[in-house]
């Protein structure tokens, strides 16, 4: 029997079905965070050491799974947070908040990351956060990344749709953005706040321009220095050679591993 659906009918299923598959969707992403940071934390966290905190919706689950960690096994961690929000969270917690005037050297960091490329290339900064973030990488002796599986990609741009974060001088953003599209093309957009009129400001006080690039084959070990060159510019969210080992959360729970040697 041939069952005939209207259009009509069609819209109808559609508007009952649609927010239930973008909740499982949801779900499943989050759950993908989940088993990721939790994974990261159990191979990376020991006692005594210095850890520094990321940031981002994905931390959210590593900082979690350190609580029970510190509180179950007993463990003592000092934890050196990489913006507002990672401070927050290591207090919520009642973990030990460290700073790197007394902790200069630490000996992990979680974090998350917009996209991640085949050499382990990061894009980070989506949330704002990646001038604390990268300074405290450079402080660390390993950088673990924690991130669900849309943020795994063979190139940048893939699969990371809105740019490369860049933290400026509110005073240059003009001439910074000129200058940026001229060496290296694409497009350059000032980023908006959503709950305030006008740009985003960081924890630093800075704005933040995200570069649409077009070319996806650059070097971004030199991308990042030419625009690091650029007076006002004050950090990119290009990581190059700083992740050691990233974990991908999977829809269905599983965890995929890529480390510096195997990609
Ligand atoms: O500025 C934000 C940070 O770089 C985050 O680590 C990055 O945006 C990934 O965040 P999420 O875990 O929320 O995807």
């Amino acid at each position: 029997m041939l069952l005939k659906v209207t259009v009509s009918q069609w819209c109808s299923i559609y508007r009952v079905y649609q927010p239930r598959f973008i909740s499982a969707t949801k779900m499943s992403l989050e759950q993908a965070k989940q088993v990721a940071a939790y994974r990261a934390v159990d191979e990376f966290v020991t006692n005594n050491c210095v850890f520094g905190v990321g940031s981002g919706s994905t931390v959210i689950y590593a900082v979690q799974r350190l609580a029970e960690k510190v509180e179950t096994d007993n463990l003592k961690v000092t934890c050196i947070p990489t913006s507002f929000q990672a401070k927050q969270l290591i207090l919520k917690h009642n973990l030990t908040l460290g700073e790197l005037d007394t902790h200069p050297v630490l000996d992990v960091t979680i974090d998350g990351a917009d996209e991640v490329d085949a050499n382990m290339t990061l894009i980070k900064g989506g949330g704002g956060c990646l001038l604390q973030e990268k300074i405290v990488a450079s402080c660390s002796k390993k950088l673990i990344v924690i991130a669900d599986y849309t943020k795994d990609s063979k190139k940048l741009g893939d699969r990371y749709k809105k740019g490369i974060p860049i933290e400026v001088i509110p005073m240059a953003y003009v001439p910074i953005k000129n200058k940026i599209v001229g060496l290296f093309g694409g497009e350059i957009k000032l980023r908006s706040a959503i709950a305030k009129a006008g740009p985003v400001v960081t924890d630093n006080g800075n704005f933040i321009l995200d570069w649409l690039f077009i070319n996806q084959d650059l070097d971004w070990q030199n991308v990042d220095t030419v625009i690091k060159m650029i007076p006002g510019v004050v950090e990119t969210g290009l990581f190059v050679n700083m992740c050691q080992k990233a974990y991908f959360g999977q829809p269905e729970g599983i965890v995929n591993e890529r480390s510096v040697s195997s990609s």
